[in-house]
């Protein structure tokens, strides 16, 4: 173990011990391509902090980061349910703030967790992964270089989370594997590269460090996070974006008001598909089942794995059966929304604080405009 607290950012006690800082020097002096590093580890050892910290070192080296973001309960650059890969051109200040960012390519996954549906998860991140190779991972004539790749994932790693891990591990191929460890050893993941075959060519730089925050024992302090307020938190930030900046909108209460007022976004019935993304719905409850809940806006794909791109969340305001419409509030732009033709519904629910507006009565279900015929 033995993580001496080295260097300690100004913000929010960051600590960034040694081992972390010779880590991510070992990736950006990677003297071949540009190295694709996988972080890994069990829930909060801190792989979102280092790989925060180690797309800022890589930024000192590239102009740009692709960022493939697996962790789809606590998403960094979009709300959750969601799976991204993201670009990033600037160093984050603060290690303790996710941002939201509109990503090159996101799909919409529509649950917390992958274990609904691993399939489905594994063959989205293939697809983010084929992305980056095709889009950011080849030099071509314009002079535009490769990026680094850094992808972020969950704590989930034991069980079906461990095969996840696996899979994708052998589909991604990294350059480096950064493994953080805490000193509960039964936690851990296996040491060296344990998804690796014995025929499988071993060209991975395996990288273990220990959670930073450590007791004077040398034991892990690991920080219990809020996941469910994290994940409200960040739809709320999501749908902020409706309203201008300097709107005056500090608050929880004054978010829910202003989002109750919105003027929602009329979409034809006709103009897209609603699917159902974990469960089954008769065609006679569809629209009951889409009243008041979130849904990915997605646009249907050419591409040879047919998957459907997400552009962004929106709130079932209410739907209108006998004009055939539903009002749908997004902080979309109107140009990328006209192009949507999927509705993609999940587990993805408003937080409970914006469905509590004073003087409104559950503002999303109105009870009026779903007539049954
Ligand atoms: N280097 C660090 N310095 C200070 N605090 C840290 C550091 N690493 C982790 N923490 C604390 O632990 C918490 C969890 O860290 P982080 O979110 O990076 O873990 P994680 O492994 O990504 O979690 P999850 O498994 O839920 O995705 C942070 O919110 C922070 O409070």
């Amino acid at each position: 173990m033995g993580s001496s607290v080295e260097q300690t950012s100004s913000m929010a006690n960051i600590i960034i011990p040694d081992e972390w800082s010779e880590a991510a020097n070992t990736v950006v002096s990677a003297a071949s391509s540009p190295p694709v590093t996988f972080v890994c580890g069990p829930k909060n050892s801190g792989k979102t902090i280092f790989s925060r910290h180690l797309v800022n070192v890589l930024l000192e080296r590239y102009e740009r980061v692709a960022y493939l973001d697996t962790d789809v309960g606590q998403t960094e650059f979009t709300p959750p349910g969601c799976l991204s890969l993201a670009v990033i051109n600037r160093i984050t200040a603060d290690l303790t703030i996710p941002c939201l960012k509109t990503p090159a390519r996101c799909y919409f996954f529509g649950d917390i967790s992958p274990k609904r549906d691993p399939t489905m998860y594994l063959k989205y991140i293939s697809a983010l992964y084929d992305y980056y190779e095709k889009e950011f991972n080849t030099f071509d004539l314009s002079g535009h270089t490769a990026l680094p790749l850094v992808v972020n994932t969950s704590g989930w790693v034991k069980g079906i989370g461990f095969d996840i891990l696996v899979d994708m591990l052998k589909y991604i191929s990294p350059t480096h594997m950064v493994q953080i460890r805490i000193s509960a050893e039964s936690k851990n993941l296996p040491t060296g590269g344990f998804w690796l075959d014995e025929r499988d060519d071993a060209s991975t730089t395996l990288i273990e460090i220990s959670s930073a925050r450590q007791d004077s024992l040398k034991r892990s302090v690991l920080v219990q996070k809020d996941a469910r307020l994290l994940r409200d938190l960040r739809i709320m930030a999501y749908f902020r974006q409706c309203f201008p900046s300097e709107k005056d909108i500090t608050t929880i209460k004054e978010l829910a008001r202003a989002l109750a007022a919105h003027p929602p976004y009329e979409v034809p019935v006709s103009s897209v598909k609603i699917k159902h993304l974990h469960n089954e719905v008769p065609s006679s409850e569809v629209f009951y089942s889409l009243n008041a809940t979130i849904v990915g806006l997605a646009v249907s794909s050419e591409d040879n794995d047919h998957l459907p791109c997400c552009v962004g969340l929106g709130i079932v305001r209410s739907i209108d059966t006998l004009k055939k419409l539903i009002y749908v509030v997004t902080p979309v732009p109107h140009n990328t929304l006209e192009k949507v033709d999927l509705l993609l519904q999940g587990f993805i629910q408003i937080p409970n604080c914006l469905l509590q507006v004073q003087g409104c009565f559950s503002p999303y279900m109105a009870s009026n405009v779903l007539p049954v015929n």
